[in-house]
């Protein structure tokens, strides 16, 4: 790890949702590049240096999907933090924001694949093992801080804590 850079990694994710009820979607993608490549994924990335977090899930939806949400869309659900005690390098801290309201239609980029997913069938199958755990509730409305343990093949999970806001 470089001297310079912050540990754990400030990282975001933007949940867009669309729809009511029954019907109601979010988009997720096939992350084709970089960590956790192969899994879905919601559009997310790192937070540059300076930047807010709101601001880098809005950029990073963007340049990932072409979805342009506004300044006052997002709204932060949740805060995860990712630790792999055999690889902590690869630690982050994520701030996961969600927007109901958006411009544009997903476009595919060179990161990730966008498609809608209904959300009462989420691909949690071919998601990092953990998603099933905090994902429906971050969708459900549930605001709260998780830390996730990964176990020893950094893919399965060893523990999920969720402390409520
Ligand atoms: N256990 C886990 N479960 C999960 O659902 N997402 C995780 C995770 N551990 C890490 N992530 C996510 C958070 C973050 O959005 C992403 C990694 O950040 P990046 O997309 O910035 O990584 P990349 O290697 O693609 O970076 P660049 O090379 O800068 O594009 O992985």
């Amino acid at each position: 790890m470089s001297a310079n850079k912050t540990h754990p990694q400030p990282v975001v994710l933007m949940l867009v949702l669309r729809g009511q009820g029954e019907r109601q979607e979010v988009l997720l993608g096939r992350k084709l590049t970089g960590f956790g490549a192969g899994n879905m994924v919601a559009p997310g990335g790192k937070i540059e240096p300076g930047e807010q977090a709101a601001a880098a899930a809005i950029r990073e939806l963007e340049e990932e999907t072409g979805l342009q949400v506004t300044e006052s869309a997002p709204v932060h659900r949740a805060t995860i933090l990712f630790r792999f005690p055999v690889r902590p390098a690869s630690d982050m801290d994520c701030q996961v924001f969600l927007a109901t309201s958006y411009q544009g239609e997903p476009v595919a980029s060179e990161e990730l694949e966008p498609r809608w997913y209904p959300v009462a069938n989420l691909p949690v199958d071919h998601m990092w093992q953990d998603a099933e755990h905090w994902l429906p509730l971050i969708i459900g409305g549930e605001m709260f801080t998780a830390t996730v343990i990964m176990a020893q093949d950094n893919l399965g999970v060893e523990s999920v804590q969720i402390t409520p806001w």
